[in-house]
C-alpha cells in the first residue's frame, strides 16, 4: 500500500493542470498552487474542461467527474501545501524559480518523509535537492505532454536521493497513477529528451534549409514512421520554447552541435510564435 494519499502539484499550466488531473482521477487529494489569482483560475478552467472533455467521450461517469472535482483544491500560498505527503512542482523551467519554490516547500511540509519532484526536463535534479534540508527525498518526476494521455514517467534520482524515496515514488507512479516508469540517470535530457531533442532540431534544420514542406516531413514521419505525429507538429504541441530551452540545456551539458538550437527556432520563441500555446508556430490555430 502506498503512504502517499494527499499530493500536491504547484503549477497549472499545460503539463502541471494535466498531472494534477491524472492524481485527482486515481483517487488521490490534490491541492495545486498558482502564484497569482489569474494563472489559478486560467488552470482551474483548464482542468475542469479537461475533465468535462473526457466525460463527454464517455472515459468516465459523471459521478466520477465529480468525485474528481471533490479531490481537487486550489491555492496561491504554497503554505496551503503543508500537509502533503509528496508535492511535483511543474513551474516555468527556469532554475532560479524552482529553488525558491523548492526552498519553501521544504520549509513549509510538516511530514519529515514528504518527498519533494520536480516535473523539469533539464534542470539537474542535484541541484534543486542541495538546496532543501532534506536532499535524499527529491526526485525528478518526469510527464510527458499530455500528461492524461501519455502512459510513461520518467523517474530521476538524484545522487543524493535514496532508494526508499525511489521506491515510494515508483509505487505511486506504476500502482496508483497506472502508468510506466523508466529510470534514468540525473543527465540533461535522461532518456526520451536525450532521443526527441535532437530528432526534433534536425526537422526544423531541414525545413529551414528548403528541403522540405513542413506539411510533408510531419507527413513523412506519421506515415512512413507510424508516429502519431510528425516532428514540427510535436514541436508546436510541446512548446517551441520548452524546445529551445531543454536543447540550451542539454548543449550546455555536452556541447554537441546536435543540441544546438537551429536559428530558426530561435527567432520563433523571440517573436512569440511558441506553437500551439500561443495560436502560432510552425501552423497555426484556431
Ligand atoms: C518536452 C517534454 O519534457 C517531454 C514531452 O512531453 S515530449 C512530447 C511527448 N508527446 C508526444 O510525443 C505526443 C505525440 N502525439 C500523440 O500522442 C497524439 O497525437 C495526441 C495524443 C497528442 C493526440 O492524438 P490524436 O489521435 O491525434 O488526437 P485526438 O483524437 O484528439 O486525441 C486522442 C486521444 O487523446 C485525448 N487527448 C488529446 N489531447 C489531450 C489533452 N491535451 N488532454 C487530454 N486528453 C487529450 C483525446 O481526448 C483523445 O482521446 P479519445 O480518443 O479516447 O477520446
Amino acid at each position: 500500500m502506498t503512504d502517499i494519499e494527499r499530493v500536491g502539484v504547484v503549477g497549472c499550466g499545460q503539463m502541471g493542470a494535466g498531472i494534477a488531473e491524472v492524481c485527482a482521477r486515481a483517487g488521490l487529494d490534490v491541492r495545486v498552487a498558482e502564484t497569482t489569482g489569474e494563472a489559478l483560475e486560467l488552470g482551474r478552467s483548464r482542468l475542469i474542461n479537461s475533465l468535462h472533455h473526457v466525460t463527454e467521450r464517455g472515459k468516465i461517469s459523471e459521478a466520477e467527474r465529480d468525485a474528481t472535482l471533490e479531490r481537487l483544491s486550489f491555492t496561491t500560498d504554497l503554505g496551503e501545501l503543508a500537509d502533503r505527503d509528496l508535492v511535483i512542482e511543474a513551474v516555468v523551467e527556469n532554475e532560479q524559480v524552482k529553488l525558491e519554490i523548492f526552498q519553501v516547500l521544504d520549509q513549509v511540509l510538516t511530514r519529515p518523509d514528504a518527498i519533494l519532484a520536480s516535473n523539469t526536463s533539464s534542470i539537474p535534479l542535484v541541484n534543486l535537492a542541495v538546496a532543501t534540508t532534506r536532499p535524499q527525498q527529491v526526485l525528478g518526476v518526469h510527464f510527458f505532454n499530455p500528461a492524461q494521455v501519455q502512459n510513461l514517467v520518467e523517474l530521476i534520482p538524484a545522487l543524493t536521493t535514496s532508494e526508499e524515496t525511489l521506491r515510494r515514488s515508483e509505487d505511486l507512479v506504476v500502482r496508483v497513477l497506472g502508468k510506466h516508469s523508466i529510470r534514468a540517470q540525473d543527465r540533461s535530457g535522461f532518456v526520451v529528451n536525450a532521443l526527441l531533442i535532437p530528432y526534433l532540431l534536425s526537422a526544423v534544420r531541414m525545413f529551414e534549409a528548403g528541403v522540405a514542406a513542413r506539411e510533408d516531413i510531419d507527413n513523412g514521419m506519421e506515415q512512413g514512421c507510424a508516429h502519431p505525429m510528425g516532428p514540427l507538429k510535436l514541436a508546436d504541441l510541446i512548446g517551441l520554447d520548452t524546445v529551445v530551452s531543454v536543447a540550451a540545456s542539454m548543449y550546455e551539458e555536452y556541447k554537441e552541435p546536435l543540441y544546438a538550437a537551429p536559428p530558426l527556432l530561435q527567432r520563433m520563441v523571440s517573436a512569440g510564435r511558441l506553437g500551439r500555446k500561443t495560436g502560432a508556430g510552425f501552423y497555426t490555430y484556431g
